[in-house]
This record gives C-alpha cells, structure tokens and sequence, in this order.
C-alpha cells in the first residue's frame, strides 16, 4: 500500500473528490423513502393529486442530481484509477528491466506478463471502485438506519438487529474466499504459461503432430482453473440467498409490526414502506460492500503479487557499495597508473551454479585473455559455454571466485559500464520491430549510415541487404520473421560491430551460416579484432581452430587451454572432437 500512495500525488483533489460526490448521491438516495411516504400519507391517502405531482418533480430533481453526481465521481474515479495503474506499470516495467537472468529465470517471465498486465487492471479496476464505494456504502448502510430510527425508532430496533447479522454473513463468506483468490490467480500463472510456449512453439508443435497433445494438457490446465473458479464462485454464492433470507425476514418482522401499529394509529402506511424501502437499500448496499471487499481482496492479492516483483534485487541493487571502483570500470584505458595490465580479462577459480540447480554448471575455472585475442570456447552441449560467456557482461553474477578486467572484480564495477564495453552476439538471433536502421543502432545512437554499412560489410550481411531495394531503411517484422536464421545471425554481428565493443562476444553466433561465409566471416572480423578480445563459441573446430586460445568444456571444467596444435597433442577431449568432425583429416597429420 505504501508503493501506492506515490501513484496518488497530483491526484488528490480528484481522489477526494469522487467518493465526496458519492456520498453526495448516497444522501440524496436516503432522501427517497421519505418522499414516497409523504407521498403516501399526504398526497395518496388524501387525494391531493398536486401534492401527489409535486413530489414526482421532486423525486424527478432527486434523480437528476444523483446522475450528475454519480457520473462525476465515476469520472474522477476512473482517472485515479487509471493514472494509478499507468504509473505502477510504467515502473514494473522498468523494473524488470532492471532485473538480472538469474531474478527473471526464477520469476518466470509467464508470471511477469500476468503481472504486468491481468494483475495491474485487477488492482487499477480495485481502485476505481474503492474510491466510487469505500465511503458511499458504509454512508448508506448507517445512514438508513439512523434514517429509519427519525422513521420510528421502535421499528428501527430490528435494524439493529439485522445489519450486525448481515454483516456477519458478508464478512465469513468473505473470510473463506479470500485465500482462494490467491490460488486462481497462480493457476491463471500456468494457463498463461501454456499459452505462451505454445504460440512461441506452434511451428514445432505443428511439425510434430503435437496439435491434441498440447489441447488436452492446455484443457486439463484450463478445468483446474475453472474448478478453482466455481468452487470460489460457490462460496460467494451462499451469499446472496443468506443475506436475502436475512433481508426478506426482517421485511416480513417490519410488516406484521408495521400492520398492527398502521392498526392502532401508531405508525402511518408511508413510515412502513419508508422502512421496508430503508432495509432494502441497506441490503443493497451491504451486497454492494462485499462485491467491493471481494475486488479489494483480489487486488491486494494482485499488488502483493507486483510487489513482489518490485522486491526482487535489481542488478544495480546487488553491486552494493561500490561507488568508488566503479569509477574504475568504463574502458580499457580508464585503468592508466594502477599496475595492472590493459585489456586483460582474467577468469580466476570461477563456479558458477545456476540459482535453483543442484549441480554446478561451471566448476573451478581459471584462465586468462587479452585484448587482440580471440578465444575459442568448444565443448559438448550443455559443457558450459554459453554459461561461461554469460557471466563476463554480469547476466548472472558469480558467487564462487572472481572474474577481473584489468584487475578489477567485475562485481564491482558499475553494469552499465561494464556492459558498454562488450558486444554480445547470443545464440538465438534477437531483432526488433522497426527498420534495419533502428536495429543496428541499438548499439550506438549515434552512428552514421557509413559505419553501420561497414559493419554489415564485416558480418558478411552487405550483400543481402542491398539486394532489398530498402537498404537500411528495411522492414523487420516482430522478431524478424520476415528474414532467414543466417540473415537474422549476421545482423546480430552486424548491430554487435556497431557498438565497436572491446571485447566481442559471438554465442554459437554463425551456426545457421554455410561453411563458406562463415570462414569470411571469421576472415573479416580477424582484420578488426586488433583492439579487441573475442570470444567464440562454436560447436564447430573449423571456428575456433585459428583462435590463439582455444577453451574445452566438458562438464562445465576446463578440459584443456591452448591452441589448436598444442590441444591436439595434449588435450583427449579435443583430439575426440577434432576426430569426429575432420575424421581422417586429424589423424593423418596428427594435427
Ligand atoms: N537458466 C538456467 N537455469 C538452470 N540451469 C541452466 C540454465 N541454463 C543452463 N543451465 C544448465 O547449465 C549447463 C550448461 O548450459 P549451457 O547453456 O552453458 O551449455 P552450452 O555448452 O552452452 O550448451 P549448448 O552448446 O547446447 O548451447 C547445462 O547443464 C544446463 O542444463
């Protein structure tokens, strides 16, 4: 709640002012019995069809203002409202932004998107009908009672009777539901995951036939969440007959005493349909309340659900208290007096194990590199590689010993510094909506249509692109449908280039390219890496066989570390994958 009241500022006026106006309705509202009875005693009972007349026009104006009041207060409530829900999923969305591999890895993106959008509308549609009925029902409920006891304050006794024992009924259905608002919503989590591996896998569930397979585990998801749904539904069920019987008791004690006092002269017909209509609108309004108090619980449940999200150490969060070497961090030059050596990146005794996971993924790893170097990462898969690059730009941070950059502990040096001065080049191509332009200058904002020719000249993709007549003004479609894997691959390079990192690292980044480009890949991208370290990771030895150290992993442990040559000689693992990839090859020359 605390978070909340932030979203509020600059909103107070209005956040007053809606449930003012409905109060202002309920008054009027309670103002109605009693025209009606006077409608009855005076103008009915004695004929006087202008008194009759005059209090339709008055019930008429009753009407109209209430409308005029209702809608305004719906106004500002709705812009609260919204404003409150525009800003809170502005800054989720910055937050998870804000968040690490390892935090989004153990949320579940399923459950950030739910987060971000089902939960967010709960608590916004919470919100805007707190303001519109927080203080209007509780108003109604104590205002008709008072109203009935001006009324006839013996006949009011039952008020008094019936409002605590309905409100027993609300607040014990309520108490029983609540928790189990909690449970559909995390079973709303899993139909949502469903949806999404299965409109990001339809092609590979259509490939294999897997059409029913995944409707009846969708339907099976799907009925759980329904049973979930009607057994809460259930339980608020009960209570409409409960509060009615209640209700309809009360209306029938009010009209047998009403009678025998309309009898004895004691009370008019007027005060006794005053009565009646006084305990309905307060049935009304109770229901009213609980419908509300239900909303409410489901939207403290969605906002506790956002906090928690809120909650999560962002990455910069994590890099606690250190300001001062994060000075450090920037770029290879940035180091100048301290003794340690420029553009040296070392890897010293670093485990790693993924948060969650019983086993490590990289164990005791010690190696070093430096800047005009490309590095070969090779290994089996599932051996690490992917892992091993992913700790150098801090996806995830390591626990367990220490990676440096001209000495200093990458955890203490500031994320975005850090990340700036690496280009990353993941296994799996990622383009964005927007032109070819706007993808390539992620990298640098900045950059002229030169430079970014001369990266996609680089990453071997000129050639493709020119021959679209767009050029860099080209269409990507979401997720750069409208390309091929290796053309998707090759602008990653390119956008990667662009940034002109000091260290570049490429994931497996040419797997979709024939053996031909990728070698002028790797041809044109040696004549850049002067100032540069890369890395390259490939499961192919034709990639990293001319790298001046070549990494082997095998069950995330280096296996060996060398060039090709001395790794043939001294390193099984290699020798076994140089075997079974350039056969014959390895073992007549021995190399
Ligand atoms: N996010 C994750 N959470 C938990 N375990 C993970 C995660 N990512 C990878 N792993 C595990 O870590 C190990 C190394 O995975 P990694 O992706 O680094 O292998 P790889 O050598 O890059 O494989 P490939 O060549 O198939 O891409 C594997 O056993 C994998 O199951």
């Amino acid at each position: 709640m605390k978070r909340l009241g932030k979203y509020f500022q600059g909103y107070k006026v209005r956040t007053v002012t809606a449930p003012l106006f409905k109060c202002l309705e309920a008054c009027l509202e309670l103002l109605v019995p009693l025209v009606v009875a006077g409608m009855i005693d005076h103008g009915i009972r004695e004929g006087d069809s202008a008194y009759v007349l005059k209090m339709a026009g008055v019930l008429l104006l009753l009407a109209v203002i209430g409308l005029v009041c209702s809608i305004t207060a719906q106004y500002f409530a709705a812009r609260v409202a919204i404003h409150v829900g525009t800003g809170l999923r502005r800054d989720l969305f910055q937050k998870i932004l804000s968040l690490g591999y390892a935090e989004i890895d153990e949320s579940g993106t399923s459950t950030l998107i739910t987060r971000m959008t089902s939960d967010i509308n709960q608590v916004q549609n919470g919100i805007n009908m707190f303001l519109r009925l927080f203080m209007r029902s509780p108003f109604i409920v104590f205002g008709a009672m008072a109203m009935a006891f001006t009324v006839d304050g013996k006949a009011a006794i039952l008020f008094a009777v019936t409002i605590p024992v309905l409100s027993i009924i609300v607040f014990s259905v309520m108490l029983c539901s609540m928790p189990l608002y909690k449970k559909v919503q995390r079973q709303l989590d899993r139909v949502v995951l469903m949806t999404r591996e299965n409109l990001l896998g339809a092609r590979v569930i259509r490939a294999f036939n897997r059409q029913s397979q995944e409707q009846e585990e969708f339907q099976r998801e799907q009925d759980r969440l329904a049973a979930f749904q009607v057994f809460v539904g259930k339980i608020s069920a009960l209570l409409n007959p409960l509060t009615y019987i209640v209700v309809n008791l009360a209306v029938m004690g009010l009209l047998y005493t009403g009678g025998i006092r309309v009898d004895a002269g004691s009370l008019t017909q007027g005060q006794v349909v005053a009565l009646v209509n006084y305990m309905l609108q307060i049935l009304a309004e109770l229901m009213k309340l609980a419908d509300l108090i239900i909303l409410m619980t489901k939207a403290s449940a969605c906002l506790s659900r956002v906090n928690a999200v809120f909650e999560l150490e962002s990455e910069q969060q994590k890099a606690v208290g250190l300001k001062e070497e994060s000075n450090l961090a920037g770029d290879w030059q940035r180091q100048e007096g301290s003794n340690a050596k420029k553009g040296f990146l070392e890897f010293d005794d670093v485990s790693f194990i993924y948060p969650g996971s019983q086993s490590a993924s990289l164990s005791h790893l010690t190696f070093s590199a430096e800047k005009g170097q490309t590095i070969g990462i090779i290994g089996g898969t599932g051996s690490g590689k992917t892992t091993l690059i992913n700790l150098i730009p801090r996806f995830y941070d390591v626990r367990q010993g220490e990676i440096r950059i001209d000495g200093v502990p990458i955890w203490q040096m500031d994320v975005a510094a850090l990340r700036a001065m690496i280009g990353v080049v993941p296994q799996n191509p990622v383009l964005f909506q927007g032109t070819l332009r706007d993808n390539l200058k992620w990298g640098k904002k900045d950059a002229e249509d030169a430079k970014l020719k001369e990266a996609l000249q680089i990453a071997q993709a000129a050639e493709f692109v020119e021959q679209k007549k767009e050029g860099l003004d080209l269409r990507i479609e979401q997720n750069g449908r409208n390309l091929s894997g290796g053309q998707k691959q090759r602008l990653t390079i390119a956008r990667a280039l662009v940034k002109e990192p000091q260290i570049l690292i490429l994931d497996d980044a040419s797997s979709a390219l024939d053996y031909a480009t990728d070698a002028a890949l790797r041809k044109s991208l040696n004549e850049q890496n002067k100032e540069r370290l890369v890395f390259l990771v490939s499961q192919r030895v034709s990639a990293v066989r001319y790298a001046d150290q070549i990494l082997v992993l095998e069950e995330g442990a280096l296996a060996g570390v060398g060039t090709h040559e001395s790794l043939l000689a001294e390193c099984g693992v290699y020798r076994e994958i140089c075997q079974s990839q350039l056969g014959e090859e390895v073992s007549k020359d021995g190399r």
